[in-house]
């Protein structure tokens, strides 16, 4: 109750909160404030006599912890809150502090029951969630916390004031370790903290502890192939391997595959945590077999990071850190390969290509189909990358023209 009380008093005067009302437009801003401030009409839009407003927000020390219940909570209320309600993603952060971002929802009801605030009023009974009730007055609209179930907190209110748009998006304050990993200490942390409750990390950690250090002197080229699914990896990297006589590797590797699923199914912190660690094991991988051919390897970095990136930043291309931002760093400990091909496609080609070859899709391979806003952040993040950054392949050709170009590249740069 004390860090809920820190959270409503303490911290909350300075933060900003943000409302992702419509993913194709800014978010919307603001801050409290003990005094009223009169609402403009995008305010009055939000904050409008259209049913009951809710926002909650998960905040608590233990990442691990913080992270599995936004992913329940998000879960819950997918479940639990009838089509009269919409459910927006929200956030309050402090503009310019890094990790500062909590991550939250906003609700509206419009339904006549008080299906919601029972939901609600539930939820908040976890010390780590903190609702609060939004009332407008005139002009004016104010927000205080929503008591929980058998419990009656003193209320404090505080006025919704317009703030302005936060210069960088807010969900890029807290991508660095929590999405995106730098150096593999810190993926390695994270899974070491979920030992407990994921038995599994145990496994994969003991696999990474299992490769030896990754040492590469002057051996044969190492050359990524990267790309959105469908795009022709697979393909290519294979006619690859057998025109170079070169060894395909793939990350995440082999060994981890009985894993995947498990961590598929996880927030992205452990999530991303994971797939960072397998680009270490392939390194070492990578590391090994360069010392006796060609290596290709089928996805790497790029991918753990452009996916994590665009997954982790809400909205439009436009919210994405800008291009040089040190998010786009490859990390300081990682093998870095000698050539990084993208592949792509247009948008109507790869999908009849997924089409076509009619597999089961992941989530996040069926959301790309959906989801065009994602598709253009994961190949915007992919071309900001930089050093190694990736070189643009036109995949649309036939196989066989595909690998034709590919193989003037490399022999362009490498004899081969
Ligand atoms: N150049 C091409 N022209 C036409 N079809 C292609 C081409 N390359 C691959 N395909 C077909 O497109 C589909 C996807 O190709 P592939 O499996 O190689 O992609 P991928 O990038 O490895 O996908 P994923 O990342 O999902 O494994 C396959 O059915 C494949 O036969
Ligand atoms: N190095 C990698 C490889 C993959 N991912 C994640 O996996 C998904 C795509 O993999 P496919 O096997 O379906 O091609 C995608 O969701 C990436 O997030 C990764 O992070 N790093």
């Amino acid at each position: 109750m004390l860090k809920r009380a820190m959270f409503r008093c303490g911290q909350l005067c300075s933060r900003v909160f943000a409302v992702e009302f419509d993913l194709r437009t800014e978010p919307l801003y603001f801050t409290l404030n003990s005094t009223p401030q009169v609402l403009h009409k995008a305010y009055q839009e939000l904050f409008g006599d259209d049913g009951k407003l809710f926002s909650l927000h998960v905040h608590c020390d233990n990442r691990i912890e913080k992270a599995q219940t936004h992913a329940e909570i998000k879960h819950q209320l997918s479940i639990a809150l009838s089509r009269d309600c919409d459910v927006f993603e929200a956030s309050s952060f402090i503009p310019d502090v890094k990790n500062s971002l909590v991550k939250g929802f906003f609700i509206r009801d419009k339904s006549t029951t008080d299906l919601s605030e029972d939901v609600l009023k539930t939820l908040q009974q976890s010390k780590s969630v903190c609702v609060f009730s939004y009332k407008r007055e005139g002009q004016y609209c104010w927000q205080e916390m929503l008591s929980p179930v058998n419990q009656v907190e003193e209320s404090v209110r505080q006025y919704i004031t317009p703030a302005a748009a936060a210069e960088h998006h807010p969900s890029t304050l807290n991508i660095r370790n929590s999405d995106v990993f730098y150096n593999m200490d810190e993926a390695y942390k994270v899974l070491k903290e979920c030992t407990d409750i994921i038995p599994e990390s145990k496994e994969v950690l003991k696999l990474v502890d299992e490769q030896l250090e990754t040492s590469r002197g002057d051996g044969f080229p190492v050359i990524v192939i990267e790309g959105l699914d469908a795009t022709g990896k697979t393909t290519l990297t294979e006619a690859l391997r057998e025109s170079l006589n070169a060894t395909l590797l793939k990350s995440p590797p082999q060994c981890l595959a009985p894993f995947r699923q498990r961590f598929d199914s996880e927030p992205p912190l452990i999530r991303r945590a994971f797939y960072a660690l397998g680009n270490y094991i392939t390194a070492a991988h990578i590391g090994k077999e360069s010392l006796r051919a060609p290596v290709i390897v089928d996805r790497f970095w790029h991918s753990t990071a452009a996916y994590a990136i665009a997954t982790a930043v809400g909205g439009r291309v436009e919210n994405l850190p800008e291009p040089g931002s040190e998010l786009y760093k490859w990390p300081e400990d990682l093998l870095k390969p000698n050539l990084v091909l993208l592949l792509t496609v247009s948008p109507e080609e790869r999908l009849r290509r997924l089409r076509d070859r009619g597999q089961d899709k992941t989530i996040e391979e069926a959301e790309l189909e959906v989801n065009q806003l994602f598709r253009l952040k994961v190949e915007e993040a992919y071309k900001r990358i930089q050093n190694p950054a990736c070189i643009i392949v036109d995949a649309s050709p036939s196989p066989q023209e595909v690998l034709q170009q590919v193989q003037h590249l490399i022999r362009n740069k490498y004899h081969l």
